[in-house]
């Protein structure tokens, strides 16, 4: 394996996105490596994506120059426990996607001082239009934080915090973001197939329009109140379903949700973490 072999242990949901947008950036696939235990995925990240796979974790990580922690925050530990003596071998850098654990845990599992970035990334990695945050541990070398940062902006956006306490509001923003804008667009096709139009127009309709409006958005120096206030006309249409979606208040419910994901995010640190023996 050369230098800049990237091994991922655990190829899941999240293993596969930033694979696929790595792979569509014009990263060597050759020099990605992946560990799960399900032969399955192994072979259908393979065939999806040319990468190299084997089920044996220490196989897999132990000449690459990083390794992507992409298993569940419940099998963080055993794996990084697994895994510590690798360090010594080859000194990589470890980068670990898992909600909730902090570089402090990692770092106290590996037993000792070791380079650590820590990001939140999300699906929409797959298609190259991904939202990460990334924290660096102490022990990270400008070099290695790069390396890290050239990784993930590959595959989207890469912002960097200061502070690793935020990053339990990150995973619930930009994390967890894109299931809450699927359920969105569920619940508006729905109600548009239920008023009578057909399934797939529905489905493009719907699709297109929360395109359109993110990419305006972004493009845009106004902010969301204002371009939400030009789509709605007074006296108009959108006025009566902002007022319904108001009156079943929406901004409390996203408030709520926004806080129950990054209470979880903390409790699964407590639940998981280096202190919890
Ligand atoms: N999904 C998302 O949108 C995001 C996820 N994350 C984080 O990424 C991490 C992975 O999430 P996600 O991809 O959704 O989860 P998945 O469960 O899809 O992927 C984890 C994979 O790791 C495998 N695995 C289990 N034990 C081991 C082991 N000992 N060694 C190697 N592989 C193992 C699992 O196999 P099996 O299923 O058989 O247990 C599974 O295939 C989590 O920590 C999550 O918090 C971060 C940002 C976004
Ligand atoms: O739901 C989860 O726990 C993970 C972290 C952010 C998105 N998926």
């Amino acid at each position: 394996m050369s230098e800049q072999t990237l091994a991922f242990i655990g190829g899941g949901n999240m293993a596969a996105s930033l694979i696929g947008g790595l792979v569509a950036d014009g990263r060597d696939a050759q020099a990605i490596w992946v560990a799960d235990p399900d032969r399955r995925k192994l072979d259908a990240l393979h065939e999806r994506f040319g990468v190299n796979t084997a089920p044996d974790n220490i196989q897999v990580a132990q000449d690459a120059a990083i390794i992507v922690l992409a298993v569940k925050p419940q099998q963080l530990r055993s794996v990084v426990t697994q895994l510590k003596n690798v360090a010594t071998l080859s000194q990589p850098l470890w980068l670990t996607i898992a909600a909730g654990i902090g570089t402090p845990d990692v770092e106290a599992w590996l037993g000792g001082p070791a380079p650590i970035v820590r990001a939140m990334p999300n699906t929409p990695a797959l298609v190259q239009a991904g939202a990460t945050a990334l924290f660096a541990n102490p022990h990270t070398s400008p070099n290695q934080r790069q390396t890290a940062e050239s990784v993930l902006r590959a595959v989207g956006l890469t912002l960097w915090l200061n502070d690793e306490n935020l990053m339990e509001v990150v995973t619930a923003l930009s994390g967890g973001g894109p299931a809450y804008f699927f359920l969105v667009m569920e619940a508006m096709e729905k109600a548009a197939i239920d008023l009578g139009l057909e399934s797939n127009t529905a489905r493009l309709l719907t699709l297109e329009t929360a395109f359109g409006a993110a990419k305006m958005a972004l493009k845009s120096e106004e902010g969301c109140a204002s371009l939400r206030q030009r789509v709605t006309s007074p006296g108009g249409t959108t006025e009566r379903a902002i007022a319904a979606l108001e009156e079943a208040n929406i901004r409390k419910a996203f408030a709520r949700a926004l806080q129950a994901a990054r209470d979880r995010a903390r409790e699964l640190a407590q639940e998981l973490g280096s202190k919890h023996a």
